[in-house]
């Protein structure tokens, strides 16, 4: 549980710290909205790379040749350029709106089948993370993949999310600790070789346009015109760019919370809908995304869940171009120097109550209108990083949020398990690769209507 000790070694010894763990090279960590404003904005070319991965992550990064490991330079700016030009340029949105209307259906049927358990309710997550893999495959693959083709990738993906955090006990002495932790290490081999497995078919189909029923995986009259492995088998990498592969035999080497009132109360869920029905007639179908930009509050509720919970705690480590200094602390190359996303969000100087959720602060004059999650002028949270590194899915992990809100709760009353108002749902925090519910969320769930998803599947 390192974020309240880091915090504590703050407060005796001040904003930038240097601590040495297990790994030989001690790591370095900055907090508040100053300094990191500084270091990752107005210095951000100096502190935009990331720091040499260790073995398991070397394995996982095929070498560090994902845009988010690879180290600043022509091969990271070249790939993040061909995702920001091609799947997530904005004029593409539109080409996906099948597939997100897809995914609601598919979650819209989920809930329904499961039909509350009893009164245990739904656990919420399960059927949310399917639709969002079910929506992001298809972006990738272009492609409407299958239940069971979904499941795998789902699994194998669970299984790295959770594993990740125990896989960094290979940052001290490999030789040893692979030995050590032989049965970890060969979950970091097995879950690489499994994504192998299930995406080389997938991007084999794609390149060879295979239109007929030898892919068992594939609904085949659901073909997107453009999706991310076409972009990706396209690309040209620059002639500087390092794309040296990993050999064979360095593969085989390497081989605060707290108890509170639900978001999904009643009084939330009734603004919601009340917002939602003003703009949507009853007769609509599903919300779509014209509609989502005439709802302040339902982007009020988005961001002050991003701002309170916030799914990665720090960002991914950074790491320094060349050596350089910030407010005289000398940085090496190569050392990784991390940045705290949720105490930037509950710093009591830029917010009042800031531990409650509480959605008024981005409504009317609240604190946090107008607020820049870029924040290129000023730092107030930055649930997607900022700087040369900041998530180039920003727009679009918004555009789901806010589209999965919306139709969930035009499509059905959420209530808590546990009776009228006497529900309370614990938000202990669980630390995996992104933050999660210790303890994930059951709820009850009532259709409100009718919805056509149901209607369709009522049909035989
Ligand atoms: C709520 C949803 C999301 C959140 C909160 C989130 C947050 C983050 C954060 C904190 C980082 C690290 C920034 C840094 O190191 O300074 C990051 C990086 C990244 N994110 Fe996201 N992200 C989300 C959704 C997405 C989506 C939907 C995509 C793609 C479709 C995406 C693609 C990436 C990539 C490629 C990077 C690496 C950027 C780089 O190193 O240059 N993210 N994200």
């Amino acid at each position: 549980n390192l974020e309240p000790a880091i915090r504590e070694l703050h407060k005796q010894h001040g904003p930038i710290l240097s601590v040495t763990f297990l790994s030989p090279r001690p790591a370095i960590f900055i907090s508040g909205r100053a300094n990191t404003h500084r270091a990752l904005v107005q210095h951000g070319h100096v502190l935009a790379s990331r720091p040499p991965a260790i073995a398991p992550f070397l394995v996982l990064t095929s070498g560090q040749h994902t845009i988010s490991s690879a180290p600043y330079g022509p091969f990271w700016r070249s790939l993040r350029r061909n995702l920001t030009s091609g799947l997530l340029n904005p004029s593409r949105v539109p080409l996906y709106a099948s597939a997100r209307r897809w995914a609601i259906d598919l979650l819209t049927s989920d809930l329904m089948s499961r039909g509350n358990n009893g009164t245990a309710g739904i656990t919420v997550v399960d059927c949310l993370q399917f639709a969002m893999f079910s929506l992001l495959t298809c972006m990738c693959f272009g492609r409407r993949l299958d239940g069971h083709c979904l499941r795998e990738i789902e699994a194998v993906q669970r299984e790295l999310f959770s594993s990740y955090i125990s896989f960094q006990a290979f940052a001290f002495c490999p030789a040893i600790t692979k030995r050590l932790f032989f049965r970890r290490w060969q979950k970091v081999l097995s879950i690489r070789r499994r994504q192998e497995e299930l995406f080389l078919p997938l991007i084999k189909e794609r390149k060879n346009d295979v239109t007929s029923g030898s892919t068992a995986c594939c609904d085949h009259d659901d073909n997107l015109a453009y999706c991310y492995v076409d972009t990706l088998l396209d690309h040209k990498l620059p002639k500087d760019a390092d794309d040296r592969k990993l050999t064979d035999s360095e593969m085989s080497q390497h081989y605060s919370g707290s108890w509170q009132t639900w978001l999904g109360s009643q009084r939330f869920q009734a603004k919601l809908l009340d917002e939602i029905n003003g703009v949507v007639s009853c007769n609509k179908e599903l919300v779509t995304e014209e509609d989502l930009k005439a709802m302040p509050y339902l982007k009020a509720v988005v961001l002050e869940g991003l701002r309170r919970h916030p799914p990665a705690h720090f960002l991914l480590s950074h790491a320094a171009v060349k050596e350089t200094s910030l407010d005289g602390f000398h940085i090496p190359v190569g050392r990784s120097v991390n940045f705290s996303v949720a105490d930037i969000a509950l710093d009591e100087k830029t917010w009042t109550r800031e531990r409650e959720f509480w959605t008024d602060r981005f409504l009317n004059d609240g604190e946090g209108v107008g607020v820049d999650l870029t924040g290129s002028r000023e730092i107030k949270m930055m649930p997607f990083g900022v700087g040369r590194r900041i998530c180039p899915g920003l727009g679009l992990a918004l555009l789901h949020l806010e589209y999965f809100v919306a139709n969930m709760v035009r499509e059905f009353q959420w209530g808590m398990v546990g009776g009228d108002g006497g529900g309370v749902v614990s938000l202990t925090e669980q630390p995996e690769f992104t933050v999660t519910m210790a303890q994930p969320l059951h709820a009850l769930v009532t259709p409100r209507r009718v919805s056509p998803a149901m209607a369709r599947r009522a049909v035989p």
